[in-house]
């Protein structure tokens, strides 16, 4: 990412909407909306294949069968939809998979969320990358991903329906089948 580049535009930006770029409460703003750009969008720096890389971290697990299923609830992450640059806020997500003879460390599924939200997102897409990193991360075919979320260019602009909640599902493998797995992630 290019931090040089993002504050020009910024100051860019400020002066685009009207405002002073120099006055006192602006002058640092770009600086800082780049920073916050490289922290909040970090995951553009890398592909779905690199972030299972990274947090792939498992422990064998042999007694695992076929129909245990390991599943979180409740991680919520924050991502940007790429039609406004606008903020998903509120947004939860459940992941669930079969592990094939080794667990994931617990923490890394919820790294994994977070990573993948930190992009210009469709909710939809987020769901599949998670459910693809999930997949490669724990060496497994089955994984169920539920996101919830709210989109503020639904809520703070345009048709401004402040309680629209969007649910997206992405099944892989025996969660495309089986219903009790699809059950586990309500
Ligand atoms: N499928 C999907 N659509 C999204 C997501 N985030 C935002 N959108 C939608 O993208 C669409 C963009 O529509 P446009 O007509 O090009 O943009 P717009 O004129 O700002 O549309 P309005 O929001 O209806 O005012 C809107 O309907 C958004 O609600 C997402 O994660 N998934
Ligand atoms: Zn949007």
């Amino acid at each position: 990412m290019d931090r040089e580049k993002i504050e020009y535009h910024i100051r860019g930006l400020l002066e685009a909407i009207g405002e002073d770029p120099d006055r006192e409460g602006l002058k640092e703003t770009p600086a800082r909306v780049a920073r916050m750009m490289e922290e909040v969008l970090e995951g553009t720096k890398y592909s779905n294949h690199e972030i299972a890389q990274m947090f792939s971290k498992t422990f064998a697990e042999e007694g695992s069968s076929a129909d245990e299923a390991v599943v979180m609830k409740d991680i919520t992450v924050f991502s940007y939809c790429e039609h406004h640059m606008a903020l998903m806020y509120d947004m939860t997500v459940n992941v669930g998979y079969i592990p094939h003879g080794k667990v994931l460390g617990l923490s890394k599924i919820a790294r994994i969320c977070d990573m993948a939200a930190k992009r210009l997102q469709l909710q939809e897409r987020l769901g599949r990358d998670i459910a693809e990193i999930i997949s490669e991360a724990a060496g497994t075919p089955d994984v169920g991903v539920k996101i919830v979320g709210s989109h503020s260019c639904m809520t703070a602009r345009g048709i401004k329906n402040v309680s629209a909640r969007t649910e997206t599902r992405t099944y892989l493998g025996q969660f495309k089948e089986r219903q009790e797995l699809k059950d586990m992630l309500i």
